[in-house]
């Protein structure tokens, strides 16, 4: 039978519908952040990065990007409308687009999966991974960390050129983590996958990146999926398509303030699961948290 909204989306998320008794999941989704963070991997952030301020303009379009530092253990997630610079800055941090004159991007040695997947590879997902990741392939913690809950298995031998959207968004994910690299670039991966394989997939970057002690930059649209990413955001503001600029890194909680401030939203978070919600504009709870300057919290 139909559930109102909310509490719909908290049946679903519980995987048991109480009105029928019925388990349909074996686990429950829940965004409780504390509990993705490692707290050894917190005392090992030994590896300091830093990038200077950096310029890239396009017939129409000029990003500023401004000086930042970053740490091995840490997720970056950059925040911003569309047409702000996200994948420009993603890419020329990948070596793929040369900044302007006078600007230079740090020597950093990456691995990056793009917005857009092409499949061009003739032949299967195990000929894939073979020719390009065969060592990952071999190891017990990369397939238990990322191939065992990414459920390559169940697609390991179709043919690339044949996947679904959902399916190809994993393989290049797996291929991404599987090739060796200090930091991870990885535009948008929660494209083409649905609510489960979002959340499967927000675990398994969290874990790769605290227990092989690597840095990630993530483009995510998805606003549940980079709160629960993001040690630290880069916040995209100016007139999009136009002029953007890159803040530096700051903190999650700052960071998302300030981005839900010039959008003018607010969030709270739901007591039964700690899924982030909007709060209706101009209610009670909106109006309090802007006096008070609360966009977004982290109380759970
Ligand atoms: N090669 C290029 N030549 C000219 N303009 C470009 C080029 N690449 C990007 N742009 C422009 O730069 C701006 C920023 O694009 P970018 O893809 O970095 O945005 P984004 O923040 O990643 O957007 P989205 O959220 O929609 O993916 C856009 O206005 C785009 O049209």
């Amino acid at each position: 039978m139909p559930f109102s909204v909310r509490e719909g989306i908290n049946v679903f998320l519980a995987g048991f519908i109480p009105t029928e008794n019925l388990r349909f999941r074996e686990f429950e989704l829940v965004f409780n952040i504390s509990d993705a963070v490692d707290e050894f991997a917190l005392l090992s952030k030994t590896a300091h990065y830093n990038y200077d301020a950096m310029c890239k303009t396009f017939e129409g379009f000029k990003l500023r990007i401004e000086p930042g530092t970053f740490s091995n253990s840490e997720i970056i997630v950059m925040l911003g409308q569309n047409g702000t610079g996200k994948t420009t800055f993603i890419k020329m941090l990948a070596g793929k687009l040369a900044p302007d004159e006078g600007s230079k991007v740090p020597e950093l040695s990456v691995s990056y999966k793009p917005q857009v997947i092409t499949a061009t590879f003739q032949g299967t997902v195990r000929g894939l991974f073979h020719k390009k990741i065969r060592e990952s392939m071999n190891s017990p913690q990369f397939q238990s960390d990322v191939m065992k809950p990414l459920r390559i298995e169940e697609i390991i031998d179709n043919e690339v050129k044949q996947l679904s959207g959902g399916e190809l968004q994993r393989v290049a994910i797996a291929m991404t983590l599987g090739k060796p690299a200090d930091i991870y670039l990885i535009d948008e991966p929660s494209a083409y996958l649905d609510s489960e394989q979002r959340i499967i997939t927000a675990r398994v970057l969290k874990r790769f990146i605290l227990n092989n002690k690597k840095t990630a930059f993530i483009v995510e649209h998805d606003f549940i999926m980079a709160t629960y990413l993001a040690d630290k955001v880069v916040v995209y503001d100016g007139t999009p398509s136009v002029d953007c600029v890159a803040r530096s890194p700051e903190g999650l909680l700052s960071g998302m303030n300030r981005f839900l401030s010039m959008l003018n939203i607010t969030f709270r978070r739901d007591p039964s699961n700690f899924r982030p919600r909007i709060n209706k504009l101009e209610s009670v709870k909106d109006r309090e948290q802007k006096q008070t300057g609360r966009y977004f919290t982290l109380d759970e």
